[in-house]
């Protein structure tokens, strides 16, 4: 029977946790956490690349297995949920959607900086005329104002997506913004309204409750906080919060304390916690998944991490341009 749900969870360890651990997802992981997940009756489940599709590259980091072997092998143990993937149009190709449609991708979340919307209808279209649900997924929605923004995500709607996402790919946005945000995108758009947090400030649930307030009814969270820097919004705590406030995800809540306690734990190098790095990731206002990149940045140059993200939030650095990573650490080596 299907379960009556107020809002939609989209679980994105497998994809965005990709960034924490270095991009070695095994399939016997990947198995694992997707079983579990359609087990709890998880909505929608994300498999790529961290990077989506295509990221696996010196660029963004090498993947430890192919990614439409994860899709595949995911795909092939849900018996409910929808896997999801990621395409950033530049890094993920139109042959590889494809692929991961006739492998049994359901969803394609077609992801552009917060303000290059209009590098994806060729990719929405796509999407769309393979049959898949279509989500607009506008990165570093902090670095745009609300009007922008609402621009934005209009011309997504009008490529064909059925959802656009405000994403904090920063985890820098404040619950005022966030409400700003959320509202501005309610009053313009006629499809759904999803939001993405990071936790570096640790305001993901805060403004995923804010998003929800607002009318946003399609939420991300990872697992165990599975996700790049300091983790997304914790899905076992979001939809154990969600069901406090009688708002209904249809997910099993003991189901999902036990995925995240005995099969995603032990898959983390660490605990995702915030450290002295991923805070500044969301003070800076610097993309969640340059966290490990500027860390490696720092040992080879000898400069503090901090001070690498910092200059990297003031030249207002987006995602794709990782090799300034280098360059900025390189610099504050050479003015020392
Ligand atoms: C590189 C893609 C990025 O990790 C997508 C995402 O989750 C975000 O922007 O937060
Ligand atoms: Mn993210």
């Amino acid at each position: 029977m299907e379960s009556h749900r107020d809002v939609l969870i989209t679980e994105v360890a497998l994809r965005d946790g990709s960034h924490a651990i270095r991009h070695q997802f095994t399939v016997d992981q990947v198995v694992a956490v997707a079983k579990g997940l359609d087990e709890a009756n998880v909505p929608y489940i994300e498999v790529s690349h961290g990077d989506g599709l295509g990221g696996s590259s010196l660029q963004y980091g090498l993947s430890l297995t192919n990614e439409m072997e994860l899709i595949e092998a995911a795909a092939s143990v849900v018996k409910n949920a929808k896997i999801a993937v990621l395409l950033l149009p530049g890094i993920g190709t139109m042959p590889e959607l494809k692929e991961a449609a006739s492998l049994g991708a359901k969803m394609a979340r077609i992801a552009t900086h917060v303000t290059e919307a209009d590098v994806s209808p060729q990719h929405i279209s796509l999407a769309k005329e393979l049959g898949l649900e279509t989500v607009g997924f506008l990165m570093m929605s902090h670095m745009a104002p609300t009007a922008k923004l609402v621009e934005q995500a209009k011309l997504m709607e009008s490529y064909g997506a059925d959802t656009v996402y405000v994403v904090d790919s920063a985890g820098a946005l404040l619950p005022y913004q966030v409400k700003e945000r959320i509202r501005g995108l309610k009053d313009a758009l006629t499809i759904n309204v999803g939001f993405h947090a990071h936790n570096n400030l640790s305001l993901a649930m805060a403004n995923t409750l804010a998003a929800i307030e607002e009318g946003s009814t399609r939420i991300d969270g990872s697992i165990r906080c599975l996700g790049a820097g300091a983790g997304n919004t914790q899905t076992e705590v979001l939809v154990s919060v969600l069901d406090k406030l009688g708002i209904q995800t249809g997910i099993d809540i003991y189901k999902m304390m036990d995925i995240a306690e005995n099969i995603v734990a032990p898959i983390l190098e660490k605990p995702q916690e915030i450290t002295k790095d991923s805070l500044v990731l969301g003070y800076a206002g610097v993309y969640s998944s340059f966290l490990l990149h500027a860390q490696r940045a720092s040992e080879r140059f000898g400069i503090d991490s901090r001070d690498i993200l910092i200059e990297l939030g003031k030249r207002n650095v987006v995602g794709g341009q990782e090799d300034m990573i280098l360059d900025v650490a390189a610099e504050l080596a050479n003015a020392k």
